[in-house]
């Protein structure tokens, strides 16, 4: 039966995106998989009543909106405080331990992109929304859902958000560049940039054609679900079939998370992403509680800093040019 066949090839083909995309393991060759495809778009087209924005098939693109709709969130999406200096990141550390005594860190790299919340609802994507001024950001869901790591449908029945960053690789920054500077255009300045003109796209088409990646760190429910970032909702995330970034790392007092910091910086400039910092969280949900919140931002939780390198850059350019 037709209906049949098109659910069992819609899992499968979710199946094989999420071993090639999020387990880099694909147990498929191209060829086979793209012969599925072809056959679950056959079968679609012959049934538009089993029509599913959700399906393996929607993920290229195609959808062109005149504009961008508003999506209110429904639980604050809070910025960072930062620091920019080892006495500063002590300073956090100090304050922190003052009030709830000895806490451990979660450690994760503060990619270069642009915060994004997805929501899920009986186990399937239904939107997703911009980060915007925390508390109102645009639809981008049509461009999101040509991010083929980010599964479509998940294990899990209530509703869910999941929060994280998407991002432009530095691979995909330098062939788009290679593109633009080929028909004359106006090249990007960073994947930043790269990433977000690539999400505000109207045409999905052309948010398909960027290579767009997402990493994911908070679900607002995490304290429901255990007592920490690390490793229980970093796991949790994991489990469903996001991606989360292997570099994301558990440390025992303040004296390594700036051992942390230090391997970072050295290793920065060979990640395949951009990171602009270092964001270090209190790990325990109940300390997170008790630290709680200054206006705009958490007290339990601090964004490290990096120098901008192109000021670097900018200054060597003056000596060597000197
Ligand atoms: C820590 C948090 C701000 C997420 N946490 C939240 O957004 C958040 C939001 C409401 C919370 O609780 C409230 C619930 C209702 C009202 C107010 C607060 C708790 C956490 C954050 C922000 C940016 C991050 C980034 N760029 N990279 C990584 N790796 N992690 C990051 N983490």
């Amino acid at each position: 039966m037709s209906e049949d066949r098109i659910l069992a090839l819609r899992r499968q083909l979710n199946q094989y995106n999420y071993e090639y995309h999020v387990l880099d393991h694909p147990t498929v060759s191209d060829a086979e998989y793209d012969q599925l495809m072809r056959e679950l778009i056959t079968l679609e087209q012959q049934h538009p009543e089993l029509f599913d924005p959700n399906s393996p098939t929607q993920r290229v693109g195609g959808q062109v909106l005149e504009e961008f709709n508003k999506i209110t969130h429904k639980r604050p999406m809070l910025s960072l405080g930062d620091v920019f200096n080892k006495e500063e990141l002590f300073e956090f550390a100090r304050k922190a331990e003052a009030e709830v005594g000895p806490v451990e860190y979660c450690c994760e790299c503060k990619i270069d992109g642009l915060a994004m919340s997805l929501n899920y609802q009986g186990g399937r994507f239904q939107y997703a929304v911009t980060r915007g001024d925390g508390v109102v950001g645009e639809d981008v869901t049509h461009n999101v859902r040509t991010i083929k790591s980010i599964p479509m449908e998940i294990e899990y029945e209530g509703e869910l958000e999941v929060r994280g960053e998407v991002y432009m690789p530095k691979a995909s920054f330098e062939r788009l560049n290679q593109k633009r500077r080929e028909n004359g255009e106006e090249e990007f300045a960073n994947p930043r940039n790269a990433a977000a003109g690539s999400i505000r796209q109207l045409d999905s088409k052309v948010a398909a054609s960027r290579g767009l990646d997402a990493l994911w760190y908070h679900v607002p429910q995490g304290p429901q679900l255990g007592h920490h970032q690390h490793s229980e909702s970093l796991d949790f995330i994991h489990s469903l079939g996001f991606r989360i970034n292997p570099l994301n790392r558990l440390c025992r007092n303040i004296e390594e998370v700036w051992q942390f910091v230090e391997e970072l910086t050295l290793m920065r400039s060979d990640l395949p992403y951009e990171i602009d910092g270092i964001v270090i969280k209190v790990n325990d949900y109940e300390k997170q509680q008790q630290l709680g919140f200054t206006a705009k931002t958490p007290k339990w939780a601090i964004a490290y800093k990096f120098p901008a390198e192109e000021a670097v850059t900018r200054l060597e350019n003056i000596f060597v040019t000197v």
